[in-house]
C-alpha cells in the first residue's frame, strides 16, 4: 500500500467518481482559478483525490475517494462569477484519506495524506460469473426501456463487452457500470469503499438484480400511471371540446350569456351540479338492461338532449323525461321467488303479521292467508319450471357489459343484440277488492300483506279521478305533462313488484271527454293485458305483470261490471261495540299515544269512558271517528302534562308564584264532556217519537255503513195518488207502488175499507198519499224498503203505531211474499247502534244472521225472520193488534204460500 500526498478536491454530495469513471462537475470560481494555478504549476495534467462529501446536511469527507486526473477545464463565458467552472476528472484508483481534510480558505489545493490501494487479486471465476448474469440482466432490462434507439444501441454494446470480458478485467467493469447506471449514492460508496476485487464483483451483482426490480416495478407504475394520465387527459380534453361546442351552439342560438362564466363563481357549482346530474342520469340508462325497449328510448333520447343547447323548452321536457325514464324500476332478471314466500313458516309469520296489525276480521284473515298460499305455490312451481327449462337451454352467450355502457352515449353505436329478457312471470292470483264502510281497516290489510310479503307498499286514491290521464299519464305533446297515478306508485316503490292498493274504485269516474278511468284500470287489472301496461308519458310498455294489485271500494253498486269481473269481493263490514272496545284499547289507544309523544302511564281511559266514545260521540261502522276521538283526548291529557311538567321545573327553579297543578293520568267518563265537547248522540233515541203512519227501515248507506231509517207517510187532500220524494231511484220508487197495491189489496181484510171494490184511498175522502224518505240529499234506490212501506201505509190508513225500537227490512213482491236482501250484517250493526231492539228481516236472511252477526249482538236482539207481508205486520205492530177480517179470501190465502 503506498502512501503519498495529493490535493484534495470535494466532490459535491452526491456525486461520486469511480475509477476507470469520467465525470465533469461545475466549481466555485475559486476552486476553478486554484485548478487553473494547479495546472501551470505542473508538468502534465494533475492529478487530485477527488473525495465524496458524505451527507448533504454536513460538509465532512467521505474516508474513500479516487485519485482522478484533470482532463479538462472550462472557464465561464465573459467571467460570468455567477455560472462558475466546468472540470472533468477521469477516475484512476481508490485511495484512502490518512489525516482529516481542514480546507484552507487561501489556497483550497492544500495537499493532504492518501493512501493508494493495493493492487487487486484476480476475482474467482463464480463470482465473476453471478456479476455477468447479474449485469447482463439489467442491461437488457434498460435496453428493452430504453426510449431512443442510440441508448439501446448503447446498452447492447455494453452488454457485448461484457460478456467477452476477461476475470482480470471484471472488477474494473464493475466499477464501469456502478458508475454509470442510476444507482444510490449509499451504493457507490460502498462499492468505492470495497478495495477488493471479489468483494466488489459480489456487491455489484446485489446492486444490478435490486436495481433491475426496482427498474422492473418502477416501469410498471409508470405505465399504469402513464395509462390513466392519458385516459384523464383524454376525458379532460373531450370534456373542453364538449363544453366548447355546447358554448358556441349557445351563442348561435341567441344565448347571450357570454360573459357570465368569467364574472361570478356561484354559476361554477350550478355548472358542477347540472355536470353531476348529467352524468347520474348517463349512468342510470347505462344501467338499464341491454337490448330492452327502456334502454332504446334512454339512448335515443339522451342522444337528443345531448343536440338540443342547454336552456332550451326543450332540453327540459327531455331531461325530466328521461328522470322519469329512468326512476321506473323496470323488471330485474332475478328470477327467484322472494325471499319470504320460500321461508317454510311464511304462512304462520303471514298470519302473525295479521294478527298483530288487525283484530278479528278472523274470517278475512282466514281468506287473507289462502290468497297468500296460492301466491306462494304459484311463485314456487314458476320457481320449479324455470329451474328446469334452464337446466335444458344451451348457455347463455355472455355480453361484455363494458361495450354495451359505450353505446349508451356512442353515437355510432350499434343495436345490441336484444336478448330476450327473464323475469319473474306474474303471480297471476285473484285481484282482491275489500268491500266496505269506511275505517273498518281495507287499507291497513292491504299493507299488512304487503308486510308479509316484503314487498313495498303504496296507495294510489282514485277518489274523483275523472281523466284517463290521471291513471296513464299525458303524453309528452301537452305543456306539463307528466306520468300517470300507477307510474308514480311505482316509482316511489323503487321495485318492479310493490303492493299496489288503488283505493276507492267505487269513486272513479267513468267516461267523459276526456277518456274513460276505468277502462284504463281494466287494463292495469288485467293480467293478460298488464305485463305491457302504456303509460302514455313514458311510451315504452312497462310490465306490470310482478305487481301485486288490491283495490277497495265503499260499495259495489257504481263499480263497472268488466272491473268486478276481475276482482274477488272481500266484505268487510263495521265492528259491533265490543269489537270496537278491544281495538280501542289494543290498537287505537297505543297508536295514539305513541303520535302525541305520551305513554300508557300518561293517560289511560277508563272502559266507560272509551265506550261512551264510542257510543255517544261516534257513530259509524269503522273505527277511524273513534281513532280521532281517542286522539283528541291524548292530545288534550298531553297539554295538561307538558303544562304540569313546565311548572314543577319553574317550581323547581324556585320562581313559579303558583302551585304545582294535579295530574290524573285516568280519563273518566265525567270528563269526556270537558275534553271533546257535548255529546253528538247523545238522547237521539229519545227523539224517535212512535207516530202514525212513520216505520223504521235498515238501510245500507253509500259509504256501506248500516243504519236505521224513517218511512214517513201523510195522507193529504187529493186524488188518490201515491207521492214519493226523498231523492228516490226507480227502483225504490216501483217498491212503493208495490207495497200500496199490496195495501189495497188487503184494505178489506185489515179494516182500512168495507167492501174489497173501495180503493182507500178515495173512500171514505179523496187522499193522496205522500210518502219521504229524510235526508233528500242522499241518493236512496233498492227493492228492500218493501215491507218497511207497507208497514207504514197501514199504519196510516189504520191508525196503528209500531213501537220506535223495531227496524225492518225485506222484499215484498206483488203476491204478499217477504224475499231475501242484502247487507244484512251492517243493517243490524247500524240498528244495534241505533238501540233498535227489534229487527224483523226476510226468512231467507237467517243464514246471514247466524253466520255474520257476532253472538253479542245477536243476544241482545231480537230478531223476526217472516215469510209473508202478513207475518212482519203482526211482528211489527205486535200480534193482535190488526183487526183481520175473519173470511179470508182466496187472496190472503194466495199470499200466504
Ligand atoms: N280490526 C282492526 N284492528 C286494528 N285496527 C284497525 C282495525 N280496523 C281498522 N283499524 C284501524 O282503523 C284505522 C282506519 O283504517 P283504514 O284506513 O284501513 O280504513 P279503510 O277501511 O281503508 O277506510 P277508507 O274506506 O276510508 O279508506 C287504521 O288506523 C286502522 O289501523
Amino acid at each position: 500500500m503506498a502512501n503519498s500526498k495529493l490535493p484534495v478536491l470535494p466532490l459535491p454530495h452526491p456525486t461520486i467518481l469511480l475509477p476507470a469513471n469520467r465525470i465533469t462537475i461545475q466549481v466555485s470560481n475559486d476552486v476553478g482559478e486554484s485548478v487553473v494555478a494547479l495546472i501551470e504549476e505542473s508538468d502534465a495534467l494533475p492529478v487530485v483525490a477527488a473525495i465524496p462529501v458524505a451527507s448533504d446536511t454536513k460538509s465532512t469527507l467521505a474516508e474513500f475517494g479516487t485519485a482522478a486526473r484533470i482532463l479538462r477545464l472550462v472557464r465561464p463565458p465573459g467571467r460570468n462569477s455567477r455560472q462558475g467552472y466546468l472540470l472533468t476528472l477521469h477516475g484512476l484508483n481508490r485511495v484512502r484519506l490518512l489525516t482529516p481534510y481542514r480546507p484552507d480558505p487561501e489556497y483550497p489545493f492544500t495537499p493532504c495524506d492518501i493512501q493508494y490501494a493495493p493492487a487487486e487479486k484476480v476475482p474467482s471465476r463464480k463470482s465473476v460469473d453471478t456479476f455477468k448474469q447479474s449485469a447482463l440482466r439489467l442491461l437488457d432490462r434498460l435496453a428493452r426501456d430504453a426510449g431512443q434507439q442510440i441508448r439501446r444501441d448503447g446498452y447492447n454494446k455494453i452488454s457485448a463487452m461484457l460478456e467477452d470480458i476477461t476475470d482480470s478485467r471484471a472488477s474494473w467493469m464493475a466499477d464501469i457500470l456502478v458508475g454509470t447506471v442510476n444507482v444510490t449514492f449509499g451504493d457507490k460508496l460502498s462499492i468505492l469503499a470495497m478495495n477488493e476485487a471479489e468483494g466488489r464483483l459480489t456487491l455489484a451483482a446485489e446492486i444490478f438484480a435490486k436495481q433491475a426490480s426496482i427498474h422492473e416495478v418502477s416501469t410498471k407504475i409508470a405505465s399504469t400511471v402513464e395509462e390513466s394520465v392519458y385516459k384523464q387527459q383524454k376525458e379532460m380534453f373531450l370534456r373542453q371540446q364538449l363544453a366548447a361546442i355546447h358554448k358556441e351552439l349557445q351563442s348561435l342560438s341567441g344565448g347571450s350569456n357570454g360573459g357570465i362564466q368569467n364574472s361570478s363563481s356561484e354559476l361554477d357549482d350550478d355548472e358542477q351540479h347540472e355536470a353531476d346530474d348529467l352524468a347520474d342520469l348517463k349512468r342510470r340508462i347505462e344501467a338499464m338492461d341491454p337490448g330492452s325497449e327502456e334502454r332504446k328510448m334512454g339512448v335515443r333520447e339522451w342522444r337528443r338532449l345531448k343536440r338540443i343547447p342547454q336552456g332550451s323548452v326543450e332540453n327540459g321536457v327531455i331531461r325530466s323525461y328521461l328522470e322519469w325514464l329512468t326512476a321506473v324500476p323496470w323488471p330485474n332478471s332475478s328470477l327467484e321467488a322472494p325471499r319470504p314466500i320460500r321461508d317454510r313458516s311464511f304462512l304462520a309469520s303471514a298470519r302473525a303479521q295479521l294478527d298483530s296489525d288487525h283484530f278479528g276480521l278472523e274470517k278475512i284473515k282466514k281468506r287473507l292467508i289462502e290468497f297468500l298460499a296460492v301466491v306462494r305455490l304459484r311463485e314456487l312451481n314458476e320457481e320449479r319450471e324455470r329451474a328446469v327449462a334452464a337446466a335444458a337451454a344451451p348457455p347463455p352467450v355472455v355480453v361484455e357489459q363494458k361495450e354495451e355502457v359505450k353505446d349508451a352515449d356512442g353515437e355510432n353505436a350499434k343495436p345490441a343484440a336484444p336478448a330476450p329478457r327473464q323475469v319473474r312471470k306474474s303471480v297471476k292470483g285473484p285481484i282482491l277488492l275489500f268491500v266496505g264502510p269506511p275505517g273498518v281497516g281495507k287499507t291497513s290489510l292491504g299493507q299488512s300483506i304487503a308486510k308479509a310479503l316484503d314487498r313495498p307498499f303504496q296507495r294510489i286514491a282514485l277518489g274523483g279521478v275523472r281523466d284517463e290521464g290521471e291513471i296513464r299519464g299525458h303524453r309528452r305533446t301537452y305543456v306539463a305533462s307528466g306520468p300517470g297515478l300507477i307510474v308514480q306508485a311505482m316509482r316511489k316503490a323503487g321495485r318492479c313488484d310493490p303492493v299496489l292498493l288503488l283505493d276507492e274504485i267505487d269513486k272513479i269516474g267513468h267516461g267523459s271527454f276526456h277518456g274513460d278511468p276505468s277502462a284504463a284500470l281494466l287494463e292495469v287489472l288485467d293480467p293478460e293485458q298488464n305485463h305491457t301496461f302504456n303509460d302514455h308519458y313514458i311510451n315504452v310498455p312497462i310490465d306490470l305483470s310482478q305487481v301485486l294489485f288490491i283495490c277497495t271500494a265503499n260499495s259495489l253498486e257504481t263499480i263497472s261490471g268488466p272491473l268486478l269481473d276481475r276482482c274477488e269481493i272481500v266484505q268487510l263490514s263495521g265492528y259491533t261495540y265490543d269489537e270496537k272496545m278491544h281495538i280501542a284499547k289494543r290498537f287505537l289507544l297505543p297508536k295514539q299515544l305513541t303520535a302525541n309523544g305520551m305513554d300508557a302511564d300518561h293517560v289511560q281511559l277508563t272502559e266507560p269512558a272509551l265506550m261512551t266514545v264510542a257510543t255517544q260521540y261516534t257513530r259509524e261502522a269503522g273505527v277511524r271517528s273513534l281513532e280521532r276521538a281517542i286522539g283528541a283526548v291524548v292530545r288534550y291529557k298531553a297539554v295538561e302534562w307538558a303544562e304540569r311538567v313546565d311548572e314543577q321545573q319553574q317550581a323547581a327553579a324556585g320562581d313559579a308564584p303558583k302551585e304545582v297543578r294535579e295530574y290524573s293520568a285516568v280519563v273518566e267518563e265525567s270528563e269526556l264532556e270537558a275534553i271533546l265537547g257535548i255529546a253528538r248522540y247523545d238522547g237521539e233515541e229519545r227523539e224517535r217519537e212512535e207516530r202514525r203512519g212513520v216505520v223504521y227501515g235498515l238501510v245500507v248507506m253509500g259509504q256501506g255503513e248500516g243504519g236505521i231509517l224513517p218511512v214517513e207517510t201523510i195522507a193529504v187532500p187529493g186524488a188518490g195518488r201515491l207521492k214519493l220524494t226523498g231523492s228516490l231511484g226507480e227502483v225504490i220508487k216501483e217498491s212503493g207502488e208495490l207495497a200500496l197495491s199490496w195495501v189495497k189489496t188487503h184494505a178489506y181484510e185489515l179494516y182500512i175499507t168495507n167492501s174489497r171494490a173501495q180503493d182507500p184511498l178515495k173512500v171514505p175522502e179523496l187522499i193522496d198519499i205522500h210518502l219521504h224518505l229524510p235526508a233528500g240529499a242522499q241518493k236512496k234506490d233498492g227493492p228492500s224498503a218493501g215491507i218497511a212501506m207497507v208497514c207504514a201505509f197501514v199504519s196510516l190508513l189504520t191508525g196503528a203505531r209500531v213501537p220506535t225500537h223495531v227496524a225492518m227490512t225485506g222484499e215484498i213482491t206483488l203476491r204478499g211474499r217477504v224475499t231475501p236482501v242484502g247487507g244484512i250484517k251492517e243493517k243490524v250493526l247500524g240498528a244495534h247502534r241505533a238501540e233498535v231492539t227489534k229487527v224483523i228481516l226476510p226468512w231467507a236472511n237467517r243464514k246471514d244472521v247466524e253466520h255474520d252477526v257476532a253472538p253479542e249482538i245477536r243476544n241482545v236482539m231480537e230478531f223476526v225472520f217472516v215469510r209473508t207481508v202478513n207475518e212482519a205486520l203482526d211482528a211489527a205492530f205486535g200480534k193482535n193488534t190488526l183487526g183481520w177480517r175473519k173470511e179470508n179470501g182466496p187472496l190472503l190465502l194466495e199470499s200466504r204460500l
